[in-house]
């Protein structure tokens, strides 16, 4: 059951946690032009125009500001900033910065995100500001081998090449070959239980990004075991205490965390051991969607929703477009009716936890590429995904939270560019869907009817296509039966899945 904090809660309810009642708002602060940055490291700025980067967006300059320069970092720092806003610059540039002047190369920088696509786009960030620095990034999101992850990450043991190095020698030499660690929980807990040489011991930045959803589920206790192998012995882990790295003072591990739905539950938040924390809002509500985001909502029956969809599609003429559905049956469902109608105007494809790994990756790609205009999936494409030049997105069934719709809704509109999101709804969601935009603080949505006859003209097609899932579905699941797969049958999905 969804608890008060996923459904939303009001909008402009009070935090409980003093520290949130009065944060530094983000839209106080403007964008400023790369070369205008305080203290910005002259080498970083090639890379970032590189990226296409003149101007820092508002999030970024108001975590510049409080991260760099005096006082740098002495506060931990969480961010809710509307999707698109440029978080993740946000939290990367500082920390390159930070780094930069780093002597000895040891794990000093953790990311930690819930996906492998989202770390892997976090990743891209890194490496494109941070080498002109000196600095190295790994990932540790299970996409290549553990074996082949662990040498990227980890230097060979030096006594095998100079055996005649004494023993002290060898104990001192920090073994992580990167700086900088992007990492998803899962495969980053196969290296700290198993990976020779792995330490967190050195780590000054920890930045947990999605935080409300990495909060939610627990990944193997990743987070109080990262936070433990942090504390450092002689540290009590008060506020302010040094942390000692061979007799040199380092400081102690900072924290940044955020999300466009930053959660404000105390025990959630309490996991993260923030240390005098600083939060940094964009304006004075709890949500934002982006200034640019249009949101539009079509009433339509159950029956005729695929209908509807195809015409709307056929609206958008071929632009790149997400489809989000409640689950991956639905998804599965509803892409395989659309292979049975002929001639659509648009490539689809379906994106689906149920497929390899390397098939949604092909298939993400296509998509980014511009080779499929539609993709078919579920809220596991809605978190943190940037796609170049997205302008749609389309709510095929009715999110559950106002949380999920600002995610979803958040894949276009993003970077100050604008978009829209259709929301396919039943006559009786549209209340429910109108309070859910309000939490959103979003009370313009208009309704979009679509012209009769052009669903009408599709029936005749869609009775035999329907016809033809059915069978479809049925002999997939014998298929799967035959294999001894446990999965519902056909019928069973029947039930449970909307068309
Ligand atoms: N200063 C900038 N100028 C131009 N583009 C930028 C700037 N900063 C970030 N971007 C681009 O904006 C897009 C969105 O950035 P990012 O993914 O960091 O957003 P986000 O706030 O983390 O969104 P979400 O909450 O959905 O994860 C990216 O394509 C990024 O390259």
């Amino acid at each position: 059951m969804a608890t008060k904090e996923e459904e939303g809660g009001p909008s402009s309810r009070v935090p409980h946690l003093p520290w949130m009642r009065n944060p530094v708002d983000i839209d106080s602060f403007s964008g400023c032009p790369v070369a205008h940055l305080p203290r910005l490291d002259p080498r970083l700025v090639k890379p970032l125009q590189r990226m296409g980067i003149e101007s820092f967006f508002p999030v970024q300059v108001a975590a510049w500001l409080e991260t760099i320069g005096p006082g740098a970092f002495e506060r931990d720092i969480c961010i809710n900033s509307p999707t698109g806003s440029g978080k993740t610059l946000a939290y990367a540039l500082p920390i390159v910065q930070m780094l930069a002047t780093r002597k000895v190369r040891c794990l000093r920088a953790l990311v930690v995100l819930p996906t492998r696509d989202l770390a892997l786009q976090v990743k891209e960030v890194f490496d494109a500001i941070a080498p002109v620095v000196g600095l190295s990034v790994g990932s540790a999101v299970g996409q290549s081998s553990i074996a082949d992850e662990v040498s990227n990450l980890i230097e060979k043991s030096k006594q095998g090449l100079f055996p005649s190095l004494d023993e002290e020698y060898i104990q001192m030499e920090p073994q992580t070959k990167v700086d900088i660690l992007v990492a998803t929980p899962g495969r980053l807990m196969d290296h700290i239980s198993m990976t020779k040489g792995f330490s967190l011991e050195h780590l000054q930045y920890l930045v947990v990004d999605e935080t409300d959803r990495m909060l939610r589920e627990a990944y193997q206790s990743w987070l109080p075991t990262v936070i433990q192998l942090t504390r450092s012995s002689d540290q009590n882990h008060s506020w302010g205490v040094e942390r000692g790295f061979k007799g040199k003072s380092f400081p102690r591990l900072a924290k940044i965390v955020l999300s466009a739905t930053l959660t404000q539950d105390p025990s959630k938040l309490s996991q993260l051991e923030l240390q005098h924390p600083l939060l940094l809002n964009s304006g004075k509500k709890r949500y934002r969607i982006p200034t640019k985001l249009q949101s539009y909502k079509l009433v339509c029956k159950s029956n005729l929703k695929p209908l509807s969809l195809i015409v709307l599609l056929q609206e958008l003429r071929g632009e790149k477009c997400l489809v989000f559905t409640s689950s991956v049956e639905s998804s599965h469902r509803l892409s395989t009716l659309l292979e049975f109608f002929e001639d659509l105007p648009f490539k689809f494809s379906e994106y689906s936890r149920l497929q390899r790994e390397s098939t949604r990756r092909k298939t993400l790609d296509a998509f980014k590429e511009g080779k499929i205009d539609v993709l078919i999936g579920t809220d596991r494409m809605a978190r943190g995904i940037h796609i170049d030049g997205l302008r749609y997105v389309i709510n095929y069934d009715m999110p559950p939270y106002v949380k999920t719709y600002i995610h979803r809704a958040g894949r276009t509109a993003r970077a100050g560019e604008s978009g829209s999101c259709f929301t396919f709804l039943r006559k009786h969601e549209v209340k429910a869907f109108d309070k859910m935009l309000k939490k959103a603080d979003n009370s313009s949505c208009s309704l979009h009817s679509l012209p009769e006859e052009s669903v009408e003209t599709l029936r005749p097609v869609f009775s035999s296509a329907l016809k033809k899932l059915e069978e479809s579905l049925e002999s997939e699941a014998t298929k799967k039966s035959k294999l001894g797969d446990k999965a519902p049958n056909a019928s069973k999905r029947k039930r449970t899945i909307n068309t």
